[in-house]
């Protein structure tokens, strides 16, 4: 078996509040293997996003260990080995849509000549090839969360992390944004964690979903898709489809009985 990207053994995180301790995580065990796409899908509060930011070192955990390509989140960050997607699009918008690309390449001191073929590379992957000089204000919301993924891309990491990068979206982008999604993935190769609230976007997209449950949150089911990689829209009619919603659903109910 290849050496996974990410993996998590025994992952606990606790937050200390005023109210007392919060048990975000609890004994995360989870391996994931170079090119899967895995979704974290879970009512709010079970650790979806903590889980997230912890792979991206933005939380530290406070139990078990987590290695990113084989090395500590810090060191993983370091070597810019992921790309982070956020809910909100977040582009500056005093800078043009290639400018906010341009951004995190100008920081890690990237050339000109390199930034601008970059830009034009990832523009072309998110299909918005002639927009780099457009501001952010004059984009849909959908074409903003393009730029912002494209950002995410720009400087080549092996790993794309999306927290719930469409959910603000109305469902006929949505469905546009995935099916983007999917075929970016296949051009690329990349190795994806996706956290979304929704069953029919988590089947549609994943390889493997991840189900959480709150209190202390931890993984309750994790479903290996049956799907084949090329997935048309109107995949989601079929029964293979409609059972893997329904093994999602039960596990979501699942995680609740435990309450
Ligand atoms: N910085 C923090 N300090 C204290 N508690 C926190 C902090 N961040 C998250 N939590 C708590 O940890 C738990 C898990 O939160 P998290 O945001 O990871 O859940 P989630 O599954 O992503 O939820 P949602 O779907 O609402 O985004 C929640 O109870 C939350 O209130």
């Amino acid at each position: 078996m290849t050496a996974p990207v990410i993996e998590a053994r025994g992952v606990g995180l606790t937050f200390q509040t005023g109210d007392g301790p919060v048990h975000a995580l609890k004994d995360v065990d989870l391996a994931i293997a170079p090119g899967e796409f895995v979704s974290f899908i879970g009512p709010s509060g079970c650790g979806k996003t903590t889980f997230l930011r912890s792979i991206a070192a933005l939380e530290r955990p406070t139990a078990g260990d987590l290695r990113v390509n084989g090395m500590d989140p810090d060191a993983a960050r370091r070597a810019r080995a992921y790309g982070y997607v956020f809910q909100a699009p977040g582009l500056y918008p005093w800078r043009t849509i290639a400018g906010n690309i341009s951004l995190p390449l100008e920081i890690m001191g990237f050339s000109r000549a390199d930034r601008k073929e970059r830009i034009a590379r990832v523009l072309e992957l998110v299909e918005l090839s002639g927009f780099g000089a457009k501001f952010p204000w004059q984009l849909s919301g959908g074409m903003q969360q393009r730029a912002s993924i494209a950002r995410a891309l720009a400087f080549d990491a092996d790993i794309l992390l999306m927290d719930e990068p469409f959910g603000a979206l109305d469902e006929i982008v949505r469905d546009r944004l995935n099916e983007a999604l999917l075929t970016l993935w296949a051009k690329t190769g990349k190795t994806i964690g996706f956290v979304t609230h929704s069953i029919p976007e988590a089947v549609y997209l994943s390889t493997r979903i991840v189900v959480m449950s709150p209190r202390p949150g931890r993984i309750s089911r994790v479903i290996d898709s049956t799907l084949p990689r090329h997935r048309p829209l109107e995949i989601r009619d079929t029964p293979e489809f409609i059972a893997l919603a329904h093994e999602v659903r039960e596990g979501l109910r699942d995680g609740h009985a435990h309450d």
